[in-house]
């Protein structure tokens, strides 16, 4: 059976540039994502997304970031031999809040990075084509 999950690509924009939120786990790899972690029973997506999000970075929906529900993508990975289905919505931090990131125990260290710099630092193929996809909307809308 697949895992699900669902998360938010957050970015702010610092002097025009785009920067992406990414947190480093705290166990096993170490590996970065955005926000983002299991669907519980009796939950949608969007709450997942929104729950998580809070719990892992301290951020609260339309206090922190505003959620683009015209941006949805679906990621798959195989975790442990299973496949992982995540749920990815596009949010923007609101104006003005520099950084108001809050992290749990689940993560170690937490970066804002234009898109290059997140592509190396995370380097999984699925999730650099996400943030491509991610840069070029962000453009278009401006
Ligand atoms: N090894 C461990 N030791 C101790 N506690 C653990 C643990 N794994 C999970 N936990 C605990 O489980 C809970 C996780 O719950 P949640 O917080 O609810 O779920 P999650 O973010 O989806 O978890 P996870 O980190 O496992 O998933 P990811 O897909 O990023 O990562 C899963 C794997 O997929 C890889 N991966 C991540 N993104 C990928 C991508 N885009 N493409 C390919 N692989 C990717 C990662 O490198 C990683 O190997 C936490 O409380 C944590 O403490």
């Amino acid at each position: 059976m697949s895992v699900r999950a669902a998360g938010f690509i957050i970015y702010r924009k610092v002097f025009g540039c785009v920067e992406y939120l990414f947190m480093q786990a705290s166990y096993a790899g170490k590996h970065w994502t955005p926000p983002k972690g299991h669907v519980d029973a009796g939950e949608d997506d969007l709450q997942t997304a929104i729950r998580e999000t809070q719990e892992e970075a301290g951020l609260e929906n339309e206090t922190h970031y505003i959620i683009d529900m015209n941006f949805r993508r679906e990621l798959q990975y195989m975790v442990k031999d299973r496949p992982k289905t995540v749920m990815y919505w596009l949010a923007e931090l609101r104006a003005g809040l520099d950084d108001p990131v809050r992290l749990s125990e689940e993560h170690v260290a937490h970066r804002w990075l234009p898109l290059q710099e997140a592509v190396a630092l995370q380097g999984f193929q699925e999730m650099t084509r996400l943030l491509q996809e991610c840069e070029r909307y962000i453009q278009d809308k401006e």
